[in-house]
């Protein structure tokens, strides 16, 4: 899988904080050329007229590829239960000691569910401060209205009742609505594909989702301590980090595609083809919501997993929720049929989403697991 964009392995990017940096685009998919990320209204979406929601799935494929980002609004997540999580992450990250939130410390966790912290010092040779703290949490069927299973694909970290009452009720009631949500925007990208409604839903009975609470201190602005999320597209590094030790930026589930609420802060930015970065800014009343790099497999490159990242540009204290949605573990992601053609052979081989992380690391940090090189490789 060679990189197609403008820019290229070792290009350099304006960071934004003064200078330019080193941009590692190995692997990653081709990016659009765009202006701005378009809003899509989703009311229709739910229409019990066919046609009514192939238009909405039509303005979702427009987006897919040509940005992989979009807004979206009127998405049914009621009021309360945005609200809900920002209070909690709110509680969760200030009203706990220190010793608390390292009792659900991430690396004592054999998923890699838990507990992240603010690292700003360069220790052991880190390349990159981490200007954010976070907590993680994957799949949880009881939290999942259209759950068929009681597994789940191992054991969160949750935060003791006596040390946050009703934190997992609260956290829970969001976490509902996003799954409805997600399971209603695969409706979305299976039509806009021109692919049965419900044809996704099969890959999907126990998915690969994290629910991360993301804190951003207040920093200067403009200093090096406002890069809070380096330039990334989203993948699944979770399972990578855990097999091979290696320090990746942010840990996900194997997007699929990643709802975003943001507070009213800005800082998240979007990749154009051109190398500019787009701000992705908050607007009221919405969810940002991007394409991951498996989804973008899945669609042998047709929709677009786009590099963002999220600077703390006002240098105010930010809160995000990004909720990771992807495919089983176990489910073979052959390229969807739609999305061959005569223009567009067949780029990949069947492969599970479990084995696509590894052939991703293997794509993004080739020194750590070189010797993981010949085991998955694509078509
Ligand atoms: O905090 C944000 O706005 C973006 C977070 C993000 O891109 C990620 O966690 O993958
Ligand atoms: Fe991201």
């Amino acid at each position: 899988m060679s990189y197609t964009g403008m820019y290229d392995k070792g290009d350099h990017i304006d960071t934004g904080i003064g200078g330019t940096r080193k941009i590692n685009t190995a692997g990653k998919p081709s990016s659009g050329t765009f202006s701005s990320i378009p809003v899509i209204d989703l009311t229709d979406a739910t229409s019990p007229s066919l046609d009514a929601r192939k238009k909405v799935a039509q303005e979702v494929y427009e987006a897919c590829v040509n940005v992989g980002f979009f807004y979206i609004k009127n998405h049914g997540v009621p009021d309360e239960a945005i609200a809900s999580i920002k209070h909690e992450a709110k509680r969760f990250f200030h009203e706990q000691s220190e010793e608390d939130k390292m009792n659900l410390d991430i690396s004592k966790n054999t998923e890699f569910y838990g507990y992240a912290p603010i690292k700003p010092k360069l220790e052991n040779g880190r390349a990159k401060t981490r200007m954010f703290e976070s907590i993680n949490f994957g799949y949880e069927p009881s939290m999942d209205p259209g759950a068929s299973t009681t597994e789940d694909n191992g054991p969160n970290f949750w935060p003791s009742e006596e040390k946050l009452p009703n934190f997992k009720a609260n956290v829970g009631k969001y976490y509902s609505a996003v799954m409805d949500l997600s399971r209603q925007l695969l409706h979305m990208f299976a039509l806009s594909l021109n692919l049965e409604e419900t044809f996704l839903d099969k890959f999907c009975k126990k998915p690969g989702v994290l629910l991360k609470l993301n804190h951003y201190p207040a920093v200067v602005p403009d200093s090096s301590d406002s890069a809070g999320i380096h330039a990334h597209s989203d993948l699944e590094s979770k399972r990578l980090r855990f097999t091979y030790q290696v320090e990746l930026e942010s840990l996900h589930s194997p997007p699929g595609f990643t709802i975003l609420l943001q507070d009213d802060v800005k800082s998240l930015e979007v990749l154009s083809k051109d190398g500019h970065w787009i701000p992705a800014d908050p607007i009221p009343g919405t969810f940002v919501v991007n394409i991951g790099d498996a989804m973008s497999m899945w669609t042998n490159n047709l929709f677009l997993s786009t590099i963002h990242r999220a600077y703390n540009k006002e240098g105010k204290v930010r809160y995000s929720v990004p909720f990771f949605f992807g495919a089983d573990y176990d489910a073979v992601m052959e390229t969807l049929p739609s999305c061959i053609d005569e223009m567009r052979p067949v780029k990949y081989k069947p492969i599970t989403a479990g084995e696509y992380v590894r052939m991703k690391l293997n794509n993004t940090y080739p020194k750590a697991v070189g010797k993981v090189a010949a085991e998955v490789s694509v078509a």
